[in-house]
């Protein structure tokens, strides 16, 4: 569990993170968006103690950080993939960080075999592509078997293939029961991965919801219509109370009218429909309106 109450940061005059007060819980993967500059590292390096708060506590497991004995046993955090010797191998680096932090060296071995990344683990850090870079970070905030798990853009450098193999990864720490947050200002990495969402703007709390309901808050289902060889279609669908919306690639987006009630409209019309799909906005599409108020970039 990792609870944030009031936290907040300011420097000068500017407020970067405002007064946030969220819990993060065990057993899920929870997204943390915001668009850019709107405060998802400064608070994540006040979780993590590197950062002093103007006021407000974050606490990982009940404590604040500065209270734990062993930090990499509560709490893994992958914040920049590049901060790795470039001379020393994979596993180097992993048991120079576990001798440090007093973990068992045998952890070294485990977790480079989680992530995938045993056959290159004797090669220079410095030589890995990003993909590896991220892996071997990952495999550091693993280290500690912490409970709590902060990744900043892991997705970042991974290729499709990656991504979908971090996905199955973070969806099996979070169903061991840790408290797995992962920033990101993609909505689209979230739609598949994340259960929650923790949302913010300016620094602000914008949105702390399940997936589902923050896409419930987008418009309600639309259908796309097209009719290639009837450009006016849409004036039939006008004059059977739809709300039509022209599409700058061609066809209509329509509400207010059921699939069947367009085809039968076109039968009528003795008009052929090339598509008539539901469509629903994605995740993005919600995301840019409920911070769209916080979206300048500061
Ligand atoms: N040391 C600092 N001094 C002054 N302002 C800062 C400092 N660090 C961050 N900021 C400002 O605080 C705000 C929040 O920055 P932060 O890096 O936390 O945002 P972010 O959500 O992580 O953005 P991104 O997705 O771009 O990484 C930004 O406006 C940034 O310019």
């Amino acid at each position: 569990m990792l609870e944030l109450r009031g936290l907040t940061k300011r420097y000068g005059p500017m407020t970067a993170v405002d007064a946030l007060t969220v819990e993060f819980r065990p057993g899920a993967v929870t997204g943390f968006l915001g668009p850019n500059g709107a405060g998802k590292t400064t608070t994540m390096l006040m979780v993590l103690g590197l950062l002093r708060p103007t006021a407000g506590t974050a606490r990982v497991g009940g404590r604040p950080y500065h209270d734990l004995a062993e930090p990499m046993r509560e709490v893994g955090a992958m914040l920049d993939a590049h901060a790795v010797h470039p001379g020393r191998s994979g596993r180097a680096h992993l048991r120079a960080l576990a001798a440090g932090n007093r973990l068992p060296r045998a952890r070294v071995d485990e977790v480079l075999d989680r992530v995938g990344l045993s056959a290159v683990a004797g090669r220079p850090a410095g030589v890995y592509s990003l993909g590896m870079r991220q892996r071997l970070g990952l495999a550091a905030a693993l280290l500690g078997d912490p409970a709590v798990l902060l990744l900043d853009e892991p997705v970042n450098g991974l290729d499709p293939a990656g991504i979908a193999w971090l996905r199955t990864l973070l969806r099996d720490l979070a169903g061991e029961g840790r408290t797995v947050v992962l920033s990101s200002h993609l909505m689209s990495e979230m739609e598949l991965t994340a259960d929650r969402l923790v949302v913010i703007g300016h620094g602000r709390l914008v949105a702390d919801t399940t997936l589902a309901a923050f896409l419930d808050r987008a418009a309600p289902a639309a259908l796309l219509v097209r009719a290639a060889g009837d450009p006016v279609f849409d004036a039939a669908l006008r004059a059977a109370g739809g709300a039509v919306r022209d599409l700058p690639e061609g066809g209509w987006l329509v509400s207010g009218l059921a699939a069947y009630e367009v085809g039968r409209l076109a039968l009528a019309h003795g008009t052929v429909l090339t598509e008539l799909t539901s469509r629903r906005d994605s995740l993005e599409d919600v995301f840019m309106s409920v911070t769209s108020f916080a979206g300048d970039l500061r």
